[in-house]
C-alpha cells in the first residue's frame, strides 16, 4: 500500500530571547517566546530522509538571536514578517514561514529595574509566502472579573438541569484574543494598545445577561476602535465562582464568599467581523 504525504511544518518551538535597548536613558527590556514553522519541499526528509532541503531547526533558532542583534526587535509582529521573510526569500525550498511570537510584560520600577506583571502575554502570528504576508496580533491569559452586574437565566431545563437561575453573579474570565489586520502596513503598538483597552472597556462596561453576550461586546468594541482589524476571535473561559453555603455553620452568604474551582470550566469561543 502506497502513502501520501499530507500538510507539514517544522521549526523550533520555545526559542526564548531577551533583548535589551541601551541606546536611550531608560533600558527597554524586550521579552518573547519565538516558535518558527516551515513548509515547503520536504518530501525528500520525510520519505527518504534526504535532508537537502531541511534548513535546520537550530539554525531557525540562531536567525532569532541573530537578527535582534542585527536588527533590533521592536515590535513582535515587525520581527516576524523580518523573520518570515528571510526564510522564505533565501531558502529556495521553503514557500511558507509562520511565526508566533509571545511577549511577556515587564513593569518599570526604577530606571533599570522590572518586575514581571502577571501571566497576559501579547501574541503575534505572521505568514509568509511567496505571494505575501498575513499578519494577526492577539494577547492571552489577561485574566479579568467583574463582582457584579452578571446575571444567566432564561436557559432551558431538561432532566439533567441543575443550576439555578441567578440575577447576581460574578463575572470573570481568562481573555486570549486573536486579530487580523486588512493589511501588513499597520502601527502595530497602537493597534495593540487600542484592541486591548476596547477588551477591557467592553469587559467592564457591558451589563451581561451571559459571557456570549459579553464576548460580541469585547469583539464588537474592538472593531469600533481598532480601524486596521477585520476580524477578531475570542476563547473565553468562564472561570466560575459559586457562593459557598454556609448555613450548615449558621452564616448567610450575602454575594460574599465565594469557590473558585479550576475546572471544569465552561468554554464560550467566537468570532466577531465587520
Ligand atoms: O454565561 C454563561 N453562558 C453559558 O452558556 C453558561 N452555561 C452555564 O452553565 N453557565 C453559563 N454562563
Amino acid at each position: 500500500m502506497a502513502f501520501t504525504l499530507g500538510p507539514n511544518q517544522y521549526g523550533k518551538a520555545g526559542v526564548r530571547l531577551v533583548s535589551v535597548d541601551r541606546s536611550g536613558d531608560r533600558h527597554v527590556v524586550t521579552d518573547l517566546t519565538v516558535a518558527s514553522a516551515l513548509s515547503g519541499d520536504l518530501e525528500g526528509t520525510h520519505l527518504t530522509g534526504d535532508n537537502s532541503a531541511v534548513l535546520a531547526t537550530d539554525t531557525q533558532k540562531n536567525t532569532v538571536y541573530a537578527f535582534a542583534r542585527e536588527f533590533g526587535v521592536g515590535e513582535p509582529e515587525a520581527f516576524g514578517l523580518r523573520l518570515g521573510q528571510h526564510f522564505v526569500s533565501t531558502q529556495a525550498s521553503i514557500h511558507r514561514a509562520q511565526l508566533t511570537i509571545e511577549q511577556h510584560r515587564w513593569e518599570r520600577f526604577g530606571p533599570h529595574s522590572f518586575a514581571r506583571s502577571g501571566a497576559e502575554t501579547r501574541r503575534a502570528r505572521v505568514v509568509v509566502t511567496e505571494d505575501g504576508a498575513e499578519v494577526s496580533s492577539g494577547l492571552g491569559d489577561l485574566t479579568v472579573l467583574n463582582t457584579t452586574d452578571s446575571e444567566f437565566h432564561g436557559f432551558p431545563r431538561d432532566a439533567y438541569t441543575t443550576l439555578p437561575e441567578t440575577t447576581e453573579r460574578m463575572l470573570a474570565t481568562s481573555v486570549e484574543a486573536w486579530w487580523d489586520h486588512s493589511s501588513a502596513e499597520v502601527d502595530w503598538g497602537a493597534a495593540y494598545t487600542a484592541a486591548r483597552e476596547a477588551l477591557l472597556a467592553a469587559f467592564a462596561g457591558t451589563y451581561s445577561y451571559s459571557l456570549q453576550q459579553t464576548l460580541f461586546a469585547m469583539g464588537s468594541r474592538v472593531l469600533a476602535e481598532a480601524p486596521s482589524v477585520a476580524e477578531i476571535r475570542l476563547s473565553l473561559p468562564n472561570k466560575h465562582h459559586n457562593l459557598v453555603d454556609l448555613t450548615p455553620f449558621g452564616l448567610d452568604n450575602p454575594d460574599q464568599v465565594y469557590v473558585a474551582p479550576t475546572e471544569p470550566y465552561g468554554l464560550i469561543e467566537g468570532t466577531v467581523r465587520r
